[in-house]
């Protein structure tokens, strides 16, 4: 039985490399420079602790890695890229392949389902960093992230058990969880901001007020769409102080926004985060005119390559107040 890491980014990256030192059999899946420069130093990767250099083998497709009965194939790739990948994967997995979504969003997992019967969905709290070819980063040790697990939509199951105990064994904090969607949604909450980030630059204070702006603006949204979200107190209570995020050197900005702009990958998440909640407002007869701003924005951010900073925080309010008072 192997973990096939598919997308093997900051998460990807740094989940393959812990599961392969705890002594499971990984196979990550990479592309492009980062494929290259893994495939020919290895992957490195850093961490408060320090760094490290791990010889996992890597490949560039699901069929070129091959996926054989009793694998699991854990998805980390950013959302935009999850239709294609899926795709790639059903020419070599069998439909009943479990497939376990360590993604922002909710959309990651109905996807999947389409294709495979047995999904999980992991509530993802595990900031790590991907800006250079070949490096990724944990930012937090020793626990480098908290992953609980459930089986998509709902419900616990041995998949479920058997990914958590894994998961522990490669260092991090993980339960399996009968209602993990609502755990999700929350989730999607704190990422309406990741856009903001990347747009206003991570260096700025202004930033929070306008990812308060859309959250409320998101918190609304998924009331009226009926939607059952975990409360805010018990998933800080669930974080706790497991999380440390000491400085180190070379450490990079978070924030997988800021990354995706910084390495100029051309696309950001944001269609699947702030764009979660312009669809559901659509799909409910209301509006969500601050996350479809921040959205259209963040889009165009990435299509034209433009560094993370590029719309202060002054200026964004000052477009957010135009578009939220015409409503
Ligand atoms: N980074 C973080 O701190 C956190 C991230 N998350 C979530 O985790 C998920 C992963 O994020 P993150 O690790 O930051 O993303 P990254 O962009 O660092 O990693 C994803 C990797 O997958 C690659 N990829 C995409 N499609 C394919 C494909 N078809 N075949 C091979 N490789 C592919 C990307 O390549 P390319 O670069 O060419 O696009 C990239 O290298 C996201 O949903 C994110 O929101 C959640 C919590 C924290
Ligand atoms: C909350 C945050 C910003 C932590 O890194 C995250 O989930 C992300 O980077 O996508």
């Amino acid at each position: 039985m192997a973990f096939v890491i598919y997308g093997a980014g900051a998460i990807g990256g740094v989940l393959g490399a812990r599961l392969h030192s705890a002594g499971f059999d990984v196979k990550l899946i990479a592309r492009g420079a980062h494929l290259a420069a893994i495939r020919s130093s290895g992957l490195r990767v850093e961490s408060p602790e320090g760094a490290t250099t791990v010889p996992v083998p890597t490949y560039g497709s699901p069929s070129e890695a091959g996926v054989g009965p009793g694998d699991v194939v854990i998805l980390t790739m950013k959302g935009q890229d999850t239709p294609d990948a899926l795709e790639a994967l059903r020419e070599v997995a069998g439909p009943s392949t479990p497939v376990v979504c360590i993604q922002n969003g909710v959309a990651n997992e109905r996807l999947a389902l389409r294709l495979f019967s047995h999904v999980y969905g992991v509530c993802v709290m595990f900031p790590a960093a991907h800006v250079q070819p070949g490096v990724v980063q944990a930012r937090s040790a020793p626990v480098p992230g908290i992953l609980d697990i459930g089986r998509y939509p709902g419900g616990i199951d041995d998949g479920a058990r058997s990914v958590a105990a894994a998961l522990v064994k490669a260092g991090f904090v993980s339960e399996p969880r009968e209602d993990i969607m609502r755990w999700k949604y929350r989730k999607l909450i704190m990422n309406l901001g990741n856009a903001v980030a990347a747009l206003c630059g991570p260096g700025d204070d202004g930033a929070k007020q306008v990812t308060a702006l859309l959250q409320a603006e998101g918190e609304s949204v998924l009331a009226t769409a009926g939607i059952d979200v975990v409360d805010a107190g018990l998933d800080q209570e669930r974080r706790g102080d497991i999380l440390r995020m000491p400085q180190f050197e070379g450490r990079a900005p978070s924030g997988s926004a800021v990354q995706s702009l910084l390495r100029g990958t051309g696309s950001i998440e944001a269609d699947y985060l702030n764009g979660e909640i312009v669809l559901l407002a659509r799909l409910h007869g209301v509006e969500a005119p601050g996350n479809e701003l921040v959205r259209q924005l963040a889009v165009v951010a990435a299509r034209e390559r433009v560094a993370p900073g590029s719309v202060p925080s002054g200026e964004l309010l000052e477009k957010l107040s135009g578009v939220i008072s015409r409503r």
